[in-house]
């Protein structure tokens, strides 16, 4: 319905809203399996707090306000990953590393984008604070992918990148020289990219399913900063279960704003969009020091109506007078049973499968 919400907003109703809980629920339980544990941060906090932790900006994007309480400009969080960075830096600062965080909420992004107009969604993820080896890239990655798949999603993809190999590689170039570069390389511009450097043209055939694209990678590697990430990212992949699919888009950068060398995104067979996103960042502390980090975010609204249209729906519709240990024990058993409050109500008015009839679970309308 037009005009009922602000552009970008929507109500999850049921089932969708029920299926989407489950599979938080089921990829959260996965990350507490691996270590994990939950925070739970404030959905606004103060701009300055927010924006100073993550290297590279983490209020980006942000619907600010002021609070009329403390007078100071507060930021309702666009992403909890620097929420989490603020915990990890401030009050768990102490604690020993890595750390393993996990998190879900809501988020607000001031405004939506022409792929993605949504711009009030959940978000729920894991980060691992003070190390972004492989090993802890390998970790999150895999942990992802389990985690998904464990929670009934089929058909888990990942999409590799770089994201700050092209300006590592162009370090010293002018900034608007360098700006044109990614400018090329983001609308995969061959003949451009050839005339501002012909040597990053191999970043852009590079793109696609991620064996072959490494291969082409290695075949233009003039080593140093290039040649780490590859082998990085093939130790990586190595660790994900066999028939997972992958491909690589060395120069892909869109929504990868903080992350240093190592980003991906994730699709599932029948989302349109991708439903997660991570990567290794930097978390700044307030003594200056700069800590490395790993972590993922998933968004799920593009999964869930491929999901929900066979949801499993079975529900008892208790009668009017039904014994309230009959309700209590069918309940242990794992049914759903919906008690009738009046005399005239229906298992068909519940939306009910089935209904309570003699002592027995009989099919509704049977
Ligand atoms: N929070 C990032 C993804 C991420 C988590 N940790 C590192 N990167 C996003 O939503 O795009």
């Amino acid at each position: 319905m037009t005009g009922l919400l602000p552009e970008g907003f929507d109500d999850r109703l049921p089932p969708l809203a029920d299926v989407a809980a489950r599979i938080e629920r089921g990829v959260l339980d996965v990350a507490r399996g691996y270590g994990y544990e939950q925070v739970d941060p404030p959905l606004a906090e103060f701009e300055d707090e927010l924006s100073a932790r993550l290297k590279a900006g983490g209020a980006h994007g942000a619907v600010r306000f002021v609070d009329p309480v403390s007078q100071r400009n507060l930021a309702i969080r666009p992403d909890i990953t620097a929420q989490v960075g603020r915990i990890a830096a401030t009050r768990m600062g102490h604690h020993p590393r890595p750390l393993r965080l996990s998190y879900v909420g809501p988020v607000l992004k001031l405004r939506g984008s022409d792929l993605n107009p949504a711009r009030a969604m959940r978000q729920l993820g894991i980060e691992l604070i003070g190390l972004d080896s492989v090993a802890a890239a390998r970790e999150v990655v895999s942990v992802a992918v389990e985690a998904l798949t464990q929670a009934g999603i089929a058909g888990v993809s990942v999409d590799f990148t770089l994201p700050d190999l092209v300006p590592t590689l162009a370090e010293n170039w002018p900034h608007a020289r360098l700006t044109e570069l990614r400018e090329a390389l983001d609308a995969k511009d061959a003949g451009r990219v050839a005339a501002i450097d012909a040597s990053y043209l191999p970043l852009i055939e590079a793109a696609g399913p991620f064996d072959a694209a490494i291969a082409r990678l290695r075949a233009h590697d003039t080593g140093g900063a290039l040649a780490g990430r590859i082998d990085g990212l093939e130790r990586i992949a190595a660790a994900l279960p066999a028939g997972t699919q992958l491909t690589l888009d060395p120069t892909e950068r869109h929504g990868f704003e903080y992350q240093s060398w190592f980003g991906f995104s994730i699709f599932a067979a029948g989302a349109l969009r991708e439903i997660g996103r991570g990567g290794s960042y930097v978390i700044l502390h307030a003594d200056g020091h700069e800590e490395p980090a790993v972590g993922m975010s998933l968004f799920l609204d593009p999964v869930l109506g491929t999901l929900a249209r066979t949801p499993e729906r079975r529900r008892l519709f208790l009668p009017v007078g039904t014994d309230r240990e009959d309700g209590a024990r069918l309940r242990r058993e794992g049914w759903v049973t919906v008690a009738a409050l009046e005399a005239t109500d229906t298992p068909e008015a519940q939306l009910c499968t089935h209904v309570w009839l003699g002592g027995r679970a009989e099919l509704a309308g049977a």
